[in-house]
């Protein structure tokens, strides 16, 4: 019987083809492809298959997974033992005996520890509460005696009373408020998360670049909102460039002084000073007040790095307090991109001012305090259009502004609510929804964008009771930094007699020369043009010594000088600017000057300052200016005195001219009797209109006589001229 042949599959693949990793020997030639090549090459080649669902029907090799519960086995591989060693008990306690004690012995090493198992020496599991075997290692006399060499550990207290005083004193001083660890009861309400663009200007980034422009300046200048100066100031910054950059100068501006009454700019610069050189400024590139004392300091601060081929100059500050403005300002030309939303200013950047100055640039940084979503919106951290619920700050508004500025600018009479408020400034602006309903969101912003713009007189008000500040506050600023500039200097205590004689002297003289730079620069607030119209108030009267003519065209005087003074080459001018308070001539002064002067030229000067005058007034007009506030006695003063002398010169004008004119009256009778006969009586006109200078009317008679002005064209320019024309018709 013949025995049945195996119907099953069979696992060897009986096929000769290349790809069959199980065909027989010599199927493909001498040079075949062993099993392994065969193998990977086919996993190369495979393609997943799937059905029309797109589910996979046959997965890849290597891919696939068993059903769950399946029994797999994993192969035994002696790789696996490979990196073990075996050791007995007794080769380990001989390696740790013998090993130990070389370990102990100071005067032998263990070399190689790397290599060897020296976890082995120790015991693998420590109790948790082993004691630390202090006298195993070092004797009693040494660590608990009199004479004990053990370093002690530093402890706030000295004794036990002195622990109970200071347990006592922080309990006092305790504040649950301030209790980060303090375990509340959940009540399940929590505070909302901060919307990100009420992080603005705290980013690490803008954090970096502000310690690039400081790490890069040789003087640092604080940007100040004269608005708000404590509020947009950083006590950090502060006290970070006095303890790790004290060779650097800060110097704090106050811009933006055109917002806020002049008396208040006076008080903030005094108060200021007193901590660090102050300055007030207004950046416009048209009506500055400042540039030239600051140009003038900058210069100053530039003399005294002498062994530098040049100074930087890094302003920071608060996002939108107008740094890049200032630095405009000084260049006279727009470098720097401004714009009244906060962080325009995205990179620090390097702009010259001088050969020997140059300025940076920084973004606004936001310092770390406890400010509100208000707060930060008011300070015009925030952009306006990017709040989500605008209304919420418009109560802070009417809070801080005084009630009568709002009603003037927004032509409300009165509110009860923020909300009653807006309802009625959406009526009146129109500013409605489908239905009539008001729009106050839209309305809200637009009280938002004015607060930030300045539109709405608002200012904080400085320490101290009002009056003249000078009188209040003596102005202690270049002594004080002076003195914190001995102050920064630091100790050394290995210096030798002489040498210590020698840093005194060098911070003697650094003070001088730091107090005589402060003495120079002096401004005359006077000149500030301030925009919104302050309430009597607000108003203080401020003294204004210098006040002349001159004043009133002061921004051009000073911008010209300045410019002078901003010529590249490096040279140093003394300090004369329209603004710092350089003697100015006095008016006694100029009508002495007046008196050398002819009467023409006299009436001229006093038409174009008359001209400036009134220019300056329209320009009030129509700004609104409640301007500089001259003393009513002062400017009717002012204004008699120069009507009196007007007058005065115009008559000695007028007899002056009246006696030119019958002199020469005489002189053209002389001159006519001398003529020659053949002239006919055309040609002299001609001749004498030629010979004429030119009198006040002779021009509207030229232009306004259509008939003579037919004639003047056809006569010929000058005498000579006629009488070649005669010749040629001759
Ligand atoms: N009234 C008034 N406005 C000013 C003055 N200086 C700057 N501004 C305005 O303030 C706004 C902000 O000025 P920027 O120079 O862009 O301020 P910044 O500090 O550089 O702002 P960031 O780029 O955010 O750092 C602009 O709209 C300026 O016109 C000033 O002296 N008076």
């Amino acid at each position: 019987m013949v025995k049945p042949r195996f119907k099953g599959k069979s696992s060897i693949n009986p096929s000769s083809s290349s790809s069959n990793p199980d065909r027989p020997k010599g199927a493909g030639g001498n040079n075949m492809r062993d099993r392994a090549t065969i193998k990977r090459l086919n996993m190369y080649r495979q393609k997943q298959r799937c059905n029309s669902r797109g589910k996979v029907i046959k997965p890849l090799q290597y891919q696939s997974t068993v059903a769950p519960g399946t029994v797999a086995r994993v192969e035994p591989n002696i790789k696996w033992f490979a990196n073990t060693r075996v050791i007995k008990q007794s080769s380990l306690q001989k390696f740790q005996e013998e090993m130990g004690a070389i370990q102990k012995d100071p005067y032998r090493v263990v070399m190689r520890q790397s290599k060897l198992p020296m976890s082995l020496l120790h015991d693998r599991v420590k109790a948790h509460n082993s004691k630390v075997h202090i006298l195993d290692t070092e004797g009693f006399e040494t660590t608990f005696g009199p004479k004990a060499q053990r370093k002690r550990p530093s402890l706030m207290v000295g004794d036990m009373t002195d622990l109970i005083e200071q347990a006592e004193a922080s309990a006092l001083s305790y504040s649950a408020e301030k209790d980060k660890d303090l375990v509340t009861e959940d009540t399940g309400v929590r505070e909302e998360v901060r919307e990100e663009i009420f992080k603005k200007g705290q980013s690490k980034r803008i954090w970096g670049e502000l310690y690039k422009v400081i790490d890069s300046s040789d003087v640092v200048i604080q940007v100040l909102d004269a608005r708000d100066p404590i509020g947009t100031r950083s006590k950090s910054i502060e006290t970070y460039l006095k303890k790790e950059k004290p060779w650097k100068h800060l110097i704090f501006v106050l811009n933006k002084c055109d917002l806020i009454p002049t008396w208040v700019t006076k008080r903030w610069v005094a108060v200021l000073s007193q901590e660090y050189p102050t300055l007030a400024f207004h950046a416009s590139l048209t009506n500055s007040f400042g540039k030239g004392s600051l140009i003038q300091l900058l210069r100053q601060f530039g003399k005294l790095h002498t062994d530098k081929k040049q100074i930087s100059v890094g302003f920071i500050g608060y996002p939108n307090v107008g740094k890049s403005s200032v630095i405009n300002t000084l260049r006279s030309k727009k470098v720097c991109n401004v714009a009244p939303l906060a962080g325009e200013t995205k990179v620090w950047q390097y702009i010259t001012l001088m050969r020997r100055i140059f300025l940076i640039d920084c973004p606004g940084v936001v310092y770390p305090s406890e400010d509100s979503e208000t707060d930060i919106v008011l300070k015009g951290v925030v952009q306006v259009e990017k709040i989500r619920n605008p209304e919420e700050h418009i109560g802070a508004v009417l809070e801080r502004a005084k009630p009568e500025y709002i009603q003037k600018t927004y032509r409300i009479p009165t509110w009860d609510t923020a909300e009653d408020f807006l309802e009625k400034l959406a009526f009146r602006t129109g500013k409605l929804l489908k239905g009539g309903e008001p729009d106050r969101a839209t309305v809200s912003k637009m009280v938002l964008n004015d607060w930030q713009r300045g539109r709405i007189p608002f200012f904080v008000k400085p320490p101290g009771p009002e009056g003249d500040p000078e009188e209040l506050l003596p102005v202690e600023g270049p002594s004080q930094v002076a003195e914190n500039v001995q102050e920064e200097q630091p100790d050394n205590p290995d210096a030798t007699s002489e040498e210590h004689e020698e840093q005194q002297q060098r911070q003697q003289r650094q003070k001088e020369q730091v107090q005589k730079i402060l003495a120079n620069v002096r401004q005359n607030f006077g000149k500030i043009n301030v925009a919104p119209e302050f309430s009597e108030e607000d108003l203080v009267p401020v003294e204004m010594p210098d006040l002349d003519m001159s004043d009133f065209s002061s921004s051009d005087e000073e911008n010209s000088e300045e410019e002078e003074d901003g010529e590249e080459d490096g040279t140093t001018v003394e300090p004369a600017d329209g603004e710092t308070e350089v003697s100015e001539p006095t008016t006694a002064q100029t009508g002495k000057a007046n008196g050398n002067k002819s009467s023409r030229e006299v009436i001229r000067e006093l038409d174009e300052k008359i001209a400036k005058y009134k220019q300056f007034l329209d320009r009030a007009k129509s700004k609104r200016f409640s301007a500089i506030r001259i003393p009513k006695a002062l400017s009717d003063k002012a204004f008699t005195d120069l009507k009196t002398k007007q007058a005065a010169t115009a008559k000695q004008a007028q007899k002056k001219a009246s006696n030119q004119r019958s002199k020469k009256r005489k002189a053209e009778e002389d001159e006519e009797s001398t003529q020659p006969d053949k002239l006919t009586s055309k040609q002299r006109r001609a001749m004498d209109r030629a010979k004429r200078s030119k009198k006040v009317g002779v021009r509207y008679y030229e232009t306004h006589n259509v008939k003579n002005k037919n004639k003047n064209r056809k006569a010929p320019a000058s005498a000579t001229d006629g009488q070649k024309a005669n010749r040629s018709k001759h």
